[in-house]
């Protein structure tokens, strides 16, 4: 049966201009043709997915009882939310039979992750039903927990009901800039601050294990005052390949903390953050699909407030299927911008 779409607030709001954003995307393209020519060749004989054989593949030490190791630690310090809560449903879905397939998780971050040191991850089996089996993880380090995080999986079962809003219209990733590609763009700039500089410059040699093309690129990197709102298309760098369906939504739960804090930022240029985590994350899925290939990742958000905000994303596939949906909140404390962004 063909999916019903529900049409209305999704739809193309306005806020993406499609022929201007092409048209941007084509000058800084031609620039960087040579560095995409070269990253392109690198991908297409790539090599597995450092998710898949390094981050997600976490050591059995006893019965439901895992360790997990980090690849990429952000800016802050802290570890990455995305690999804990990823991290977190591996173990879930070590414990549940191979004919269940994830369909939620909910989560609380409650302590900084320590980037020095492991993160244990104990698995408590809390029910097996008939259709649903639902898992609470607890993630530790230094004897104390970091995350709490409840996983539900169910049967596959047939389902009159089917609906899902419109994939938002955007270019697609074949007319888009890497982020490498961008940050390469905005160096060769000679106006640039030193400050920005060296900013751009650890940000490129950061190693994380996604690939990012961001739809508007000025929304990406909070270049005015705009809707609390952006679209990016991801996948994991390097090879995943088909069927193990639990592994593809460990990854897109690892993809989908990335940037989704950062929306709640975008009406504030006259801001940056001094303190930002995340509080909470939840996670739903809803279609098969393949994490190591292109996926549009629409994040919003529609509060903020008492030093929070809320952020929902929703990530699609490029055949137009909603794949996964996901919430969070996070603790946003700013300071006031000394000098506006020359990138
Ligand atoms: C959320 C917290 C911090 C809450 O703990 P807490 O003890 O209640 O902490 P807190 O009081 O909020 O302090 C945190 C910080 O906020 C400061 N603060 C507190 N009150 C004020 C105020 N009125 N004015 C100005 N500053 C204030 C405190 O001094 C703390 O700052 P400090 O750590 O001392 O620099 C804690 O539970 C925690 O750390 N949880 C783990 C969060 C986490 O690690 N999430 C995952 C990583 S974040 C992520 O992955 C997003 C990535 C985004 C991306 O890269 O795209």
């Amino acid at each position: 049966m063909a999916e019903k779409e529900l049409g209305g607030c999704h739809e193309n709001s306005g806020l993406i201009d499609k022929n201007k954003i092409l048209e941007a995307n084509e000058a800084l393209k031609s620039e960087q043709d040579e560095v995409s020519q070269s990253r392109n060749s690198q991908y297409q004989q790539d090599l597995k997915s450092v998710l898949l054989t390094s981050v997600l593949n976490l050591e059995k030490l006893d019965v439901d009882l895992y360790r997990g190791t980090h690849h990429w630690v952000p800016r802050t310090q802290r570890l990455f939310g995305g690999q804990i809560v990823g991290q977190a449903l591996v173990a879930a879905a070590k414990s549940v039979s191979d004919s269940l397939y994830a369909h939620s998780l909910h989560c609380y971050f409650v302590r900084a992750g320590d980037p020095k040191v492991p993160v244990l991850y104990q698995v408590d089996r809390t029910r097996d039903g008939r259709s649903f089996t639902v898992r609470s993880v607890k993630a530790i380090q230094h004897g104390q927990p970091i995350l709490i995080c409840q996983a539900s999986f169910q049967t596959l079962q047939p389902s009159p009901l089917q609906h899902q809003f419109p994939m938002p219209v955007v270019p697609p990733p074949e007319d888009l800039l890497t982020v490498e590609e961008l940050i390469h763009h905005y160096l060769s700039k000679p106006d640039l601050a030193e400050e920005a500089k060296k900013g751009l410059k650890k940000l490129l040699a950061n190693e994380v294990p996604i690939e990012i093309k961001p739809v508007n690129p000025a929304h990406f990197y909070r270049l005015g005052p705009e809707q609390p709102r952006r679209l990016f298309w991801g996948r994991a760098r390097g090879h995943i390949g088909e069927g193990n369906m639990k592994l593809h939504c460990c990854v897109a739960a690892y993809v989908s903390d990335f940037a989704l804090l950062g929306t709640v930022l975008l009406p504030y240029p006259e801001y940056r953050a001094k303190f930002a985590a995340s509080l909470d994350h939840s996670m739903w899925f809803h279609s098969t699909f393949r994490s190591d290939e292109w996926m549009l990742y629409e994040c919003e958000s529609p509060w903020a407030g008492s030093s929070r905000g809320l952020v929902q994303g929703r990530m699609w596939r490029r055949d137009g299927m909603l794949a996964a949906s996901c919430s969070q909140e996070g603790v946003l404390r700013v300071k006031p911008v000394t000098e506006p962004s020359k990138l």
